[in-house]
């Protein structure tokens, strides 16, 4: 009998953010990734507690994660998860890791961020222990250096995705002007916006 070949891995992207609102930016990230990584799929994770903005309002968790549902219904390469949202707490991206490793035995993790946060990943929880979890993907965002200075070798790859100079807080910041957030975010999300009156100073 000839010798048997492991069955080949499955790529799951990983898309961690606050997603208040979630944006066009990053939904081109995740695509561009999935494309250059050749992942099977990209599974968004919007945060519980995002303690390093323990400072700013956020939206509460539901509306976030109901909008991270709408923006990606209609891509069968992305789901979402609530695994951040259900576990409590703070929100570590450690745990998120340890927690879809342990739901996803077959497959390996890419998780994917923007230029922004990947510079601040040596403050997270568990930092050292960050790049044993998975393999990380830094994404250009404009207004922001892409560097892995600092990192471990091997444990980032950088990558240019098409340049969106769209954040959620300018997003917020636009609907409580009463400008418009159109072709910024999904219709769908401008929609629930505008239905659970996020982001007015009297919502
Ligand atoms: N326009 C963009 N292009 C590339 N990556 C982005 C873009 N916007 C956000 N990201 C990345 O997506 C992840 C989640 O971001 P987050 O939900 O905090 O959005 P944000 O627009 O940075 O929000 P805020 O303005 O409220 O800080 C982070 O890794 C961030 O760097
Ligand atoms: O693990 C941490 O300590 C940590 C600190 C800050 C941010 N993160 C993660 O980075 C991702 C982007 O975060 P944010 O707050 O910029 O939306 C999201 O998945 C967060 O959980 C993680």
């Amino acid at each position: 009998m000839g010798a048997q070949t492991a069955p080949a891995k499955r790529r799951l992207g990983v898309m961690g953010g606050t997603f208040d609102p979630i944006h066009h930016g990053h939904l081109v990230a995740a695509s561009e990734v999935a494309a250059q990584f050749h992942l099977d799929e990209v599974v968004f994770v919007p945060t519980g507690q995002p303690w390093q903005k323990s400072h700013k309002k956020v939206s509460l968790a539901e509306d976030r994660y109901l909008m991270t549902v709408i923006a990606t219904a209609s891509n069968p390469q992305f789901s979402v998860s609530r695994i951040d949202i259900d576990r409590g707490g703070k929100t570590y991206t450690a745990d998120t890791l340890r927690d879809l490793r342990a739901e996803n035995k077959d497959a390996d993790l890419f998780f994917i961020t923007g230029a922004d946060a990947l510079s601040q990943i040596l403050t997270w929880h568990d930092a050292a222990e960050l790049f044993s979890l998975a393999h990380f993907i830094g994404v250009t965002r404009p207004g922001h250096i892409l560097t892995d200075v600092g990192l471990p070798e091997g444990g980032v790859s950088l990558i240019e995705v098409p340049a969106l100079a769209i954040s959620s807080t300018d997003c917020r910041d636009r609907v409580a002007q009463g400008d418009p957030v159109w072709y910024l975010v999904p219709d769908g999300v401008v929609r629930y916006i505008d239905k659970r009156k996020l982001y007015r100073d009297d919502g």
